[in-house]
């Protein structure tokens, strides 16, 4: 398949004053149209600064970031970011945080209606519509999770970024909002790159597991496809072979070849 968001040779170091870091080293990935990508790896390694680098938050040292074959240079409407701790205006309402994001794409394009429209549908993908009046104090910490994602779909983005969305979640809502993630991938067809420290995770939602080996100067590991029919039920999972490889090789990459060892 051709690649659709293609990082190449991507190497980061950070300066301060005369001491220098160099973060990763020749991170190269391509990653086609549709396909959900999960990159995994040990605290510090640069999952982050890879997500910011693709995102456009943060500049290369060396090589780039291909979209649809555009060169990324600036954050855009093109790559909506979701982070671990929701980025929600306080504020405003439910419905006003994904409307805010709808008017500033769509405000030229679209009348009036059809972004009250489309907001509302977004909220409905995530079963947030029924509290689009609260403001972001009045839900849970995985409702809120709901309206970043509804926000960040709702700018029809080319890709999807997904830093760590539902590591400050319980298991349960993790669960819930997962399965809410893979029905909006399986109806919408979306590109998602996701950051994510847990290992079932990136099994039951990727397509392909990107392993990143231990900083400073971490790069790709290794790739590892996940060949399993979807839709994915957890449950059915649990004794699939297919899914048991799969958790075994990230989790052998982890903690055999790859093995985090603190900082002293
Ligand atoms: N702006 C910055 N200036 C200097 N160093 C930075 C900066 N941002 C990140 N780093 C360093 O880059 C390394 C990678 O950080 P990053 O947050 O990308 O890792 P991560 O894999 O996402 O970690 P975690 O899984 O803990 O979130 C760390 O050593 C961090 O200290």
């Amino acid at each position: 398949m051709p690649a659709y968001l293609e990082l190449s040779q991507i190497g980061k170091t950070f300066s301060r004053g005369a001491a220098t870091t160099e973060v990763l080293r020749e991170v190269t990935l391509d990653i086609a149209k549709g396909e959900y990508i999960s990159i995994i790896g040990h605290s510090g390694c640069g999952k982050s600064t890879l997500l910011n680098i693709v995102a456009g938050l943060t500049t290369a040292t060396t090589g780039g970031v291909i979209l649809d074959g555009r060169e990324v240079n600036s954050p855009g409407p093109d790559r909506a970011v979701v982070f671990q701790n929701h980025s929600l205006l306080p504020w405003l309402t439910v419905y006003d945080n994904v409307r805010l994001a709808v008017d500033k794409v769509f405000s030229g394009t679209r009348s009036r209606a059809e972004r009250h429209a489309w907001t509302l549908h977004n909220l409905e993908l995530v079963q947030m519509a029924h509290a689009k009046d609260k403001r972001p104090a009045e839900v849970s910490g995985g409702m809120k999770q709901r309206v970043g994602i509804a926000r960040a779909l709702a700018m029809e983005p080319k890709v999807l970024l997904l830093d760590e969305p539902f590591g400050a979640l319980d298991a349960l809502t993790r669960a819930h909002l997962q399965d809410s993630v893979m029905q909006i991938h399986a109806t919408l067809g979306n590109t998602i790159l996701m950051i994510t420290h847990d290992v079932d995770e990136a099994v039951l939602l990727s397509d392909r597991i990107v392993m990143m080996t231990n900083g400073p100067s971490a790069y790709v590991g290794e790739v590892l496809e996940v060949d399993l029919a979807r839709p994915r039920k957890r449950l059915e999972l649990v004794a699939n072979p297919t899914y048991l490889k799969a958790r075994e090789a990230v989790l052998k990459f982890l903690h055999e070849r790859h093995r985090f060892v603190e900082a002293a």
